[in-house]
């Protein structure tokens, strides 16, 4: 029998190792069953275990990886810290907006280190067909739960390097700047996505409220975790009552059009300047333009 196709990749976050109800697949190129029959790809972001910071998450291969085995959508989870009164710990949001707060540390093109320049659009950083179809499908999915979780949409997400905590100057300035969350890990894994032409959307769920609440003590891992394992369970939960729908939308591209050829005119270098060595490593990722 031939492998059965796997559209969508799950990252799960911090708290989000696995996913439940599921029949493991592979373990070398992770692929899992739900009930249903529908194929997911599952990748836990910091590892199993949480052993990678979140600079060290290898996120080129993630995202390799997930193309490889012919995913074209990835739905990816997120701890946050909340910089808005509003989204109280427990809630979930998809953003559409990033603030990039990271450090340029992490390897964040699959054309760094190549002699072929390309410059990725990235003025929307979510894939909206995507972003519509979860806020739907989410939104339902955490009504039928009869939990107190509500869905906040449109909102702006920091991307910090961390590892430590913001101090309570740079998450008061963040407010200012426009952000509403903030986590350690949005970036570069959307960057690389929109390299790879994958329809790529974030669920940030929010442990906490940061450091900006002046008579309330900063942020700790203990606070975070608090909130981390109910946030886990409804992420899994709503996973499972989204897949199937979100599969058949995949499925009628009304949801990966718009990633799918989005790196036409981003490669500036012209073709019969191409080092062989760097089509060949870029071939991998995106076969289209490289093979
Ligand atoms: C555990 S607190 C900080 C940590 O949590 C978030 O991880 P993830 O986005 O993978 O859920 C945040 O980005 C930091 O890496
Ligand atoms: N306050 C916070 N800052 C950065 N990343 C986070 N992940 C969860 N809470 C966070």
């Amino acid at each position: 029998m031939s492998d059965p196709k796997v559209l969508i990749g799950v990252i799960g976050g911090s708290g989000l190792y696995h996913l439940n109800n599921l029949t493991l697949v592979k373990e070398v190129s992770p692929q899992t069953s739900l009930p249903s029959g529908t194929h997911v790809a599952f990748v836990a972001r910091h590892g199993a275990h949480h052993t990678y910071l979140p600079s060290d998450v290898p996120s080129r291969a993630n995202i390799a990886a997930l193309k490889s085995i012919g995913v074209q959508a990835i739905v990816a989870f997120s701890a946050v810290g909340s910089l808005r009164e509003e989204i109280r710990p427990g809630d979930f949001i998809i953003p559409g907006q990033i603030i990039d707060r990271t450090k340029g540390i992490r390897p964040a093109s699959f054309f760094e280190g190549t002699r072929i320049v390309a410059h990725a659009m990235f003025g929307d950083p979510f894939d909206d067909p995507l972003r519509g179809v979860l806020q739907t499908l989410v939104k339902a999915a955490l009504e039928k739960t009869g939990r107190d979780v509500r869905l906040h949409t449109d909102k702006t997400v920091v991307c910090m390097e961390g590892p430590q905590f913001s101090t309570r100057a740079e998450s008061e300035m963040y407010r200012m700047w426009g952000g509403d969350i903030i986590n350690m890990s949005v970036l570069p894994e959307a960057k690389l996505a929109r390299e790879a032409e994958l329809s790529y959307a974030l669920i940030a769920t929010a442990t906490d409220y940061d450091s900006w609440r002046v008579s309330e003590e900063p942020v700790t891992v203990a606070e975070v975790i608090k909130t981390l394992t109910t946030n886990a369970e409804t992420s899994r939960t709503v996973t499972e009552t989204i897949i199937e729908e979100l599969q058949a939308a995949i499925l009628k591209a009304d949801v990966v059009r718009s990633a799918k050829g989005s790196m036409q005119y981003s490669l500036i270098s012209r073709r019969d300047y191409w080092p062989e060595e760097d089509r060949k490593k870029l071939e991998y990722i995106l076969p289209e333009y490289f093979a």
